[in-house]
């Protein structure tokens, strides 16, 4: 199991928790359009640090988005597992030919 494959597990256990106790279930209780909201707000403070070349900054924002990219996925109950059995399919073939293959 991977930190990414725990952190889904634990988020996953959130979605019957106590909003009062827990952020991720205060979170999914909230619906799936203001997680996705919240995964938005997130890129956009990794995006800022990106640009501003601010490397420490950056890491700190990248993990916030790989949990509320967790967090959006469960509120739609997408298993992590989908999405890297999708980017395992795309190994091998370039973006360009990827693109092309959608025509
Ligand atoms: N990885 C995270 C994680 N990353 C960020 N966050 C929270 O996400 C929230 C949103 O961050 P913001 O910067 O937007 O802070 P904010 O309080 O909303 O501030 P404003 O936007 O309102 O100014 C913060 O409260 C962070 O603590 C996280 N909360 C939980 N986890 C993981 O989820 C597990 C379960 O957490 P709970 O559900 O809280 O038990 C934890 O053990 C962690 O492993």
């Amino acid at each position: 199991m991977s930190v990414l494959h725990d952190l889904e597990q634990v988020i996953k256990s959130r979605k019957s928790a106590d909003p009062e106790s827990s952020w991720t279930a205060k979170l999914l209780a909230k619906g799936p359009e203001k997680c996705a909201e919240k995964f938005g707000e997130e890129a956009v403070e990794a995006i800022i640090a990106a640009v501003k070349n601010d490397r420490e900054n950056l890491t700190y924002e990248a993990a916030d988005v790989l949990y509320h990219m967790l967090v959006m996925l469960a509120a739609r109950d997408v298993p992590l597992d989908d999405v890297l059995t999708e980017l395992a399919r795309r190994q091998g073939l370039s973006g360009i030919a990827e693109k092309a293959s959608r025509g």
